[in-house]
């Protein structure tokens, strides 16, 4: 037994470039206008509430602004090198070589940025930020969800234990 709270609020949207390896090729590169949604799990505190609306929004907003308008790049891709140098990184694939202005991307530590992947990542970035503000209702919390949403109608979403 217990409650679930869930924000998908108009703003909680980011436009990033991407692009996923997959059985041996690499998409071209492509963007998605992406939207995040954030469900917690747990027990209704003192004031019967699970967690406040009021102190989640911002959070989530704060985490899609971080990836807006930026190249993202997945770290612990096998399949990709990377070369940073000075204000620019180089990113390999076969023959394939991009070269990107540092400042316009974000290296995340996924495999691959598949929406699961990002769901994953900002599951963990939410989760973290949860923990640091420590609010009471934190104790009561059993469970993190966040979806990503990549186009309208295809989502991926990653479940976390607090
Ligand atoms: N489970 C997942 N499957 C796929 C992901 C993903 O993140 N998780 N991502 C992709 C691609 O990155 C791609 O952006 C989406 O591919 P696709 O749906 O084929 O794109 P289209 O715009 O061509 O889709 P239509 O609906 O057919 O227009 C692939 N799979």
């Amino acid at each position: 037994m217990g409650y679930r709270v869930r924000v998908y609020k108009e703003n909680f949207d980011f436009s990033a470039g991407h692009f996923i390896t997959m059985s041996g090729r690499c998409e071209s590169l492509h963007g998605h206008n992406y939207r995040v949604e954030v469900m917690l799990e747990g027990e209704n505190g003192a004031d019967a509430f699970l967690y406040n609306f009021s102190e989640l929004k911002p959070l989530v907003r704060l985490e899609c602004n971080v990836l807006n308008h930026k190249m993202l790049l997945a770290l612990n891709n096998p399949h990709m090198r990377y070369n940073m140098s000075g204000e620019e990184i180089e990113v390999l694939y076969q023959n394939r070589r991009y070269v990107f202005p540092l400042a316009e991307v974000v290296l995340l530590p996924v495999i691959n940025t598949t929406a699961e992947e990002l769901a994953r990542y900002l599951t963990g970035c939410l989760r973290k930020r949860i923990l640091e503000l420590n609010h009471p209702e934190t104790k009561l919390l059993h469970a993190i969800e966040v979806g990503v949403e990549e186009q309208p109608g295809q989502a991926a979403y990653y479940f976390e234990p607090f």
